[in-house]
């Protein structure tokens, strides 16, 4: 495999997750960008957000997403849910392999993030405004996406994976 495969998808939809079994499957490094963020700073997302700014934390993830990138090939890399919203982020991803999304519906979504205190944004934001972002988000993660794969609740780690390998 010469090209990164990039997961993508709102908050909560197992991009880490799923990202760490499809690696162990396909005997590849696996990459999670939000895990880089928090060795290069040797600091929490949350704090990262509360101490820096939101756009601070956007920088290094485009500085890190270029990185890894340029850097690694045949890897999969589990982005954050902001990542492939930007363009930029989005044209790196293009150009360094495949951008997959999990697409999974926002009530799932919104059950495993809602009180996890390591997500900055879910935890300042209402489910109405969650909602409103998560539709937002999927427009522009379609847009950009090679390859769509849904994801019920019953779906495991495993098989969302599998199903990864033979698209
Ligand atoms: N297919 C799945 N079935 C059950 N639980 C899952 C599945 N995918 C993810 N989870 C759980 O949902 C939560 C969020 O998953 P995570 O991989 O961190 O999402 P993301 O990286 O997209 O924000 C974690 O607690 C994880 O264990
Ligand atoms: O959606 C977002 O803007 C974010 C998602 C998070 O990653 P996960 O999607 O893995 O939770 C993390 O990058 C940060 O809290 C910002
Ligand atoms: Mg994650």
């Amino acid at each position: 495999m010469k090209d990164n495969i990039y997961l993508c998808g709102f908050m909560g939809c197992g991009k880490s997750t799923v990202g760490r079994v499809l690696a162990q499957q396909l005997h590849c490094p696996f990459i999670d960008l939000d895990d880089l963020i928090v060795a290069k700073m040797g600091m929490r997302i949350p704090d990262i957000f509360q101490q820096k700014g939101e756009s601070f934390f956007r920088n290094l993830e485009h500085f890190l997403l270029q990185d890894v990138s340029r850097g690694q090939r045949g890897s999969v890399i589990a982005c954050g849910g902001g990542t492939l919203v930007f363009e930029a982020n989005a044209q790196l991803a293009h150009c360094y392999g495949k951008i997959v999304l999990l697409n999974v519906p926002f009530s799932m979504c919104y059950d495993r993030i809602h009180s996890d205190p390591n997500r900055p944004i879910a935890l300042s934001s209402t489910r109405k405004e969650l909602l409103r972002l998560y539709r937002l988000r999927y427009k522009r993660y379609h847009d950009h996406a090679d390859l769509v794969i849904p994801v019920l609740p019953k779906d495991t780690p495993e098989q969302i994976a599998e199903r990864i390998r033979i698209e």
